[in-house]
């Protein structure tokens, strides 16, 4: 699939946009195929804070409605009845992709405190909780998220945060969400591996992540890491239920989709996935990126298989709602077209506080343990680029 058209129009390099970023600015979204920035939301229409089912067709008609080159963009809730952060910008700032190979400095934060909710125990028994569940059937996946909660010495410098997000992950879905609050600018950061979907011209395209394993430190272990989650039963039935679920609610839309056999391996900094790069067709030309949003959120990834029983299960198993946590983050205009990416491997930072947010997939043969190691590898992504990646919690 060709990048998408709004990204194709002449336009100025991401690193510029980039540049321009301040904190409590809307949106900013980086992805592979070009660069977004809304500064500011005097120009943008206030969209009132509902849930995506009742707002899509205000949203259609409000794209129909906007002026050229206008887009909708921010973020959708994990909960399918939470309300939305989204923007109507009119004059969008779109720019090229960010040059892959940039580098950048994280920060050198000090942390004061940290602390785990639920607690990694808590988080433990909750799997193993959902384990046993898992083993009664009908539910067969479901996907636990737990928080880290840091306070720093000195306010975190969100530009330099998403500067080094932005660069240091050029394969991925880079992202800040400005939000409502009061004192300080409030921002939701990441560098998400997942693409929910992306569409142009009635095409579409996804990549799906199930199974992780944290990279390996030098050459040698990274590669076994990578052959082992590639071997492991467990990730393999993870991703597969996880395929399962997208197949239906693809079919279910009346898509023709083209889906590999087997999953096949992706790095980011820290972990490897196993990744399934889907492509299809919309079965009509008034449906759009929307509908396809609409359609899959949340897939299994991030909401278990299959989804009905398995949301109830999570909302029995998690403590904290997850609010923008395992949505979706991106951009559409009135075409159609548009990129989502699965809202993950961020964090919400305002002032001195971050809390990062990071889950597992569940299956019948999970190890608490080790799902809960792999929260902590994931939680590297946001660690890392704070310059707090001394925080282990027992990652070996
Ligand atoms: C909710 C998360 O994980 C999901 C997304 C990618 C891979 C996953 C996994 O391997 O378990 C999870 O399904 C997260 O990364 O915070």
């Amino acid at each position: 699939m060709d990048a998408c058209p709004a990204f194709n129009r002449p336009n100025m390099p991401g690193e510029v946009l980039l540049s321009q970023y301040r904190p409590g600015m809307p949106f900013f979204f980086a992805s592979p195929s070009g660069t977004l920035l809304i500064p500011d939301a005097a120009q943008c229409d206030p969209l009132p804070g509902e849930s995506l089912t009742t707002l899509l067709p205000t949203l259609r008609h409000w794209l129909q409605q906007a002026p050229d080159g206008a887009c909708i963009a921010g973020a959708i809730p994990f909960g399918r009845q939470e309300p939305v952060r989204l923007w109507l910008a009119k004059a969008p700032r779109f720019g090229q992709p960010l040059q892959k190979e940039s580098h950048s400095r994280p920060l050198a934060s000090q942390a004061q405190f940290y602390q785990s909710v639920p607690s990694a125990e808590d988080f433990e028994a909750a799997v193993g909780l959902a384990r046993d569940a898992l083993r009664q059937g009908p539910v067969q996946k479901v996907v636990l998220g737990r928080q880290l909660q840091i306070e720093t010495r000195d306010a975190v410098d969100q530009a330099a945060l998403l500067r080094h997000l932005a660069l240091a992950h050029g394969a991925g879905y880079r992202f800040a969400l400005g939000l409502a609050a009061q004192d300080a600018p409030a921002s939701l950061m990441g560098a998400s591996p997942e693409l929910l979907i992306a569409c142009h011209d009635g095409q579409f395209e996804a990549l799906p992540l199930a199974g992780t394993l944290a990279r390996g430190s030098h050459t040698q272990e990274d590669a076994q890491q990578a052959q082992r989650l590639l071997a492991s039963r467990k990730d393999q039935h993870e991703h597969a239920l996880m395929i399962q679920g997208i197949r239906e609610a693809l079919q279910g839309l009346g898509c023709q989709t083209w889906i590999p056999e087997t999953p096949q391996l992706i790095p980011t900094p820290t972990l490897w996935h196993l990744a399934t790069p889907i492509r299809g067709r919309l079965p009509a030309s008034h449906l759009g990126v929307l509908d396809l949003l609409q359609c899959l959120h949340p897939t299994p990834a991030v909401g278990g298989y299959p989804t009905e029983p398995a949301l109830a299960l999570m909302d029995r198993l998690e403590h904290d709602p997850r609010g923008l946590f395992t949505g979706a983050v991106g951009w559409c205009d009135a075409q159609g077209n548009g990129e989502w990416a699965v809202t993950i491997r961020c964090a919400q930072v305002q002032g001195n506080r971050a809390t990062l947010y990071a889950g597992a997939g569940v299956v019948a043969d999970s190890d608490p343990a080790a799902e809960r190691r792999e929260t902590a590898a994931k939680f590297q992504t946001l660690l890392g680029a704070l310059g707090l990646s001394g925080w282990t919690e027992g990652l070996a």
